[in-house]
């Protein structure tokens, strides 16, 4: 299937959510308060959320349009965040291109037969649009139903998916990835190619369904030393924001522990650099340098404090995101929510950064 018009183009018609305050900040356009969105806003933190998922297994619940509409909002609707993020994962493209891929509920991705060799990088087929019509299904219903509210699609960069093929599940220390991006390069290069273009493809897909920004995690690229991560690793991110750059939305790049790659994640073609909680966002706009913006950057943790601690270090996030000048910050926690958080911290959160951010 051609690429749409907009995208040859790279003019995109102007959606409902265009002038959302979520946007206009992503553009480093005024707002009148700072947007708030958590990553993991959907999952088990809902009770919402464990009851539409019981029986269903999660790569199930991924491909099932209603049940993504549903879980999607469900965070919206409560919180009242800025933003929606699409209900999703990042391994969902690859079961879709054949990986033999499940989800552990409390582990995360395992992969059955892990990729180590040249001959297991041939079942790695490329992404195509229409291997995903329950994606393409799932955003239209959503974007339909939140109207001025933008839906943030994202997908997994190429370090942090090449991790769970070649580890075959989650690892601390990566030495089988590591093994062979330091040991067989050529190979190395094949495969986060190849996922650059299978996480290219995930996200167009997104973008020309009605998704209006897109984040690229590369969660545990932290694992990775300055030299490496530009040397092994950031040709590929770069081809993924060079690939969507023509749709002309807003492109966030996340990594846990990235403070000393914060920089290059945003040479690597960010519009906007996620922080994790260890790097104060003054700090960090020292190092990712002018003309972009922060999202972040809350440690989790914090919302298991009593309400007035959550809200002196919320304030203090906010404070140092004024060293931006601008309106280039989104408020996020510095990784995810987690599944025992109380709900009700959170939208209690919202409406404090709403009310102390008001311009
Ligand atoms: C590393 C990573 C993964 N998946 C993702 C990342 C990058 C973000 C991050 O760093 O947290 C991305 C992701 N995964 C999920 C979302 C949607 C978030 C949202 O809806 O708000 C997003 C953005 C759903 C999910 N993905 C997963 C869940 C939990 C599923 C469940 O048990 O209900 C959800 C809601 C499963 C998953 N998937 C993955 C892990 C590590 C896990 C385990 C989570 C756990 O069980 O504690 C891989």
């Amino acid at each position: 299937m051609s690429e749409t018009p907009a995208a040859q183009s790279g003019q995109r018609p102007r959606g409902a959510a265009y002038d959302s305050v979520f946007l206009r900040a992503a553009r480093n356009e005024p707002v009148p308060h700072t947007p708030v969105w958590f990553m993991r806003q959907a999952g088990r933190s809902l009770p919402e959320y464990l009851k539409v998922r019981e029986g269903v297994p999660m790569l199930d619940a991924c491909m099932r349009p209603d049940l993504v509409q549903e879980i999607t909002l469900q965070p919206v609707r409560r919180h009242k965040v800025d933003a929606a993020i699409f209900f999703s994962d990042i391994v969902v493209p690859l079961k879709a291109v054949g990986i033999d891929v499940e989800i552990k509920g409390g582990v995360g991705p395992v992969i059955a037969d892990p990729i180590r060799t040249r001959a297991d990088l041939q079942r790695l087929r490329p992404l195509e649009p229409d291997d995903m019509p329950y994606i393409t299904e799932a955003v239209g219903l959503l974007v339909a139903e939140l109207g001025a509210t933008p839906l943030i699609g994202f997908a997994g960069a190429p370090f942090t998916l090449a991790s769970y093929l070649i580890e075959g599940g989650p690892s601390k220390s990566y030495e089988n990835t590591k093994a062979m991006m330091y040991g067989e390069p050529e190979l190395w290069a094949e495969l986060v190619d190849r996922l650059a273009q299978i996480t290219s493809a995930f996200l167009k897909i997104q973008i020309e369904a009605g998704a209006s920004a897109v984040q690229l995690f590369d969660s545990w690229a932290g694992a990775l030393a300055p030299d490496e991560y530009r040397r092994s690793v950031m040709p590929a991110s770069a081809k993924v924001f060079d690939a969507v750059e023509p749709f002309g939305v807003p492109r966030i790049h996340f990594g846990v522990n990235t403070g000393e790659l914060l920089g290059l994640m945003g040479q690597a073609g960010a519009d906007i650099v996620g922080v994790d909680w260890r790097v104060p966002l003054d700090e960090a706009a020292n190092r990712v340098g002018p003309g972009k913006g922060l999202q972040g950057n809350l440690d989790p943790a914090v919302l298991y404090a009593p309400t007035h601690v959550v809200e002196t270090k919320a304030r203090e996030v906010l404070h140092a995101a004024q060293a931006l000048g601008g309106s280039h910050h989104i408020f996020n926690l510095g990784h995810g929510v987690m599944p025992t958080m109380d709900p009700d911290a959170l939208t209690r959160l919202v409406a404090f950064v709403h009310e102390a951010s008001a311009r």
